[in-house]
């Protein structure tokens, strides 16, 4: 190890080695996995899987601790982990009561959540406890007393997205977290859904990539956190039809600058005869996404992509975990955009390419947890 390296090292949080370790082992794994045959290959997932609830559990194990401090992000991450992996052993290795205790324990006066003990209370504690308990099928009044009203403190008024913290600024991370646990909790129609959707709309880029906020730079993750808030919102006016008030955005309205298909816009353009034309297009068991599928796959692919592997936010920056998470949850959320029914693949053209490869999002939990 170098001088470099090695004061590195020291300076790294316990986090860090953590993770290092994880990483390495993780690397070492791979290269035996590709030189070994076929056969061998299924036995060692089996195991790897045993090792991965193992690994999670101790984690979750965290929640009854005072050795290390548990937090609601990794619980979301374990418990999501857990789920994918799925089988018996994963799914009963989950302790809903304890969970269920701390959840409650991390709900302030408020009626919002904390990250974790004395910690921060925002919308994504919000979020991640609503979305655990509503998976594992422990939510109560209890826990959702007043996170509806919590969350509509944080509709940043002047612009239409959801604000971390009450006064902050709208921000395409919290605004998934807000809109998805609003429509866990059954009250989404409390948010001014016309509002958000006038919001997101304009955080596609001229680089066909989504900003996180108003004047910043587009960034690869944003195709999930503001990908999403499209289709939770397509989702929410094809399964409820009238009871959604989309006073501005009424089926058949033209919301975005369309193309045709595997057409770039210049950014300039606007609302054109090709549009509308398009539009008379979208047939049955289809819906039109209210943002340029097409053109997000492009920017993800072609600028997102590492040509090593990996993705990562813009050229220039480094690929990581997260990015590449993200990235790839934005393509799917792209590929499915077409389609009016989720269990659907994804129509032929929703997706960019010749090579029709669909990414599952929780093929991707998969391949990323
Ligand atoms: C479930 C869960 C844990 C959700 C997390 C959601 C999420 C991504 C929140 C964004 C946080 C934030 C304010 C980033 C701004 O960073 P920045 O200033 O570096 O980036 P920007 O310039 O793009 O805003
Ligand atoms: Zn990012």
């Amino acid at each position: 190890m170098d001088s470099v390296e090695s004061s590195n090292q020291r300076r790294a949080t316990v986090t860090q080695r953590e993770q290092w370790m994880v990483q390495d082992q993780v690397f070492q794994i791979y290269d035996i996995f590709a030189n070994i045959p076929p056969k061998a290959q299924n036995l060692m997932l089996e195991l790897q899987r045993d090792s991965h609830i193992e690994y999670l559990n101790k984690g979750l194990m965290q929640l009854s601790s005072s050795f290390v401090m548990p937090h609601l992000a990794t619980t979301y991450a374990a418990v999501n982990s857990l789920i994918t992996l799925g089988g018996r052993r994963a799914l009963s290795s989950i302790n809903r009561e304890k969970l269920y205790a701390f959840l409650r324990r991390m709900k302030a006066s408020s009626g919002a959540f904390r990250m974790h003990d004395a910690g921060e209370i925002d919308v994504r504690a919000c979020y991640t406890a609503i979305s655990v308990a509503s998976i594992l099928n422990i939510l109560d009044d209890e826990l959702i007393e007043d996170v509806g009203n919590y969350i509509l403190r944080l509709l940043s008024t002047y612009e239409g997205g959801i604000a971390g913290e009450p006064g902050s600024e709208a921000h395409g991370g919290y605004t998934f977290c807000g809109l998805a646990a609003m429509i866990l909790i059954n009250e989404a129609n409390r948010l001014d859904l016309a509002g958000l959707l006038d919001w997101v709309v304009f955080r596609q880029g001229v680089e066909c990539g989504f900003q996180g906020r108003t004047n910043k730079l587009v960034d690869g993750c944003y195709s999930f956190w503001q990908g999403s808030v499209f289709a939770l919102l397509q989702r929410l006016h094809s399964v409820n039809g009238k009871r959604v008030a989309f006073s501005d955005a009424e089926e058949g309205d033209c919301a975005t600058d369309s193309t045709s298909e595997g057409e770039l816009t210049d950014g300039n353009s606007s609302e054109t005869d090709e549009t509308c034309h398009m539009k008379q297009g979208v047939g049955h068991g289809e819906m039109e996404p209210l943002f340029h599928s097409i053109a997000l796959q492009q920017y993800i692919i072609l600028c997102s992509q590492e040509q090593g592997g990996g993705f990562r936010d813009k050229p220039g920056k480094a690929r990581d975990y997260y990015h590449t998470c993200y990235c790839l949850s934005g393509l799917s959320v792209c590929q499915y955009s077409w389609s009016k029914d989720e269990n659907s693949p994804p129509l032929p053209k929703a997706v960019l390419g010749p090579t029709r490869i669909f990414w599952n999002p929780s093929i991707l939990y998969i391949m990323w947890s």
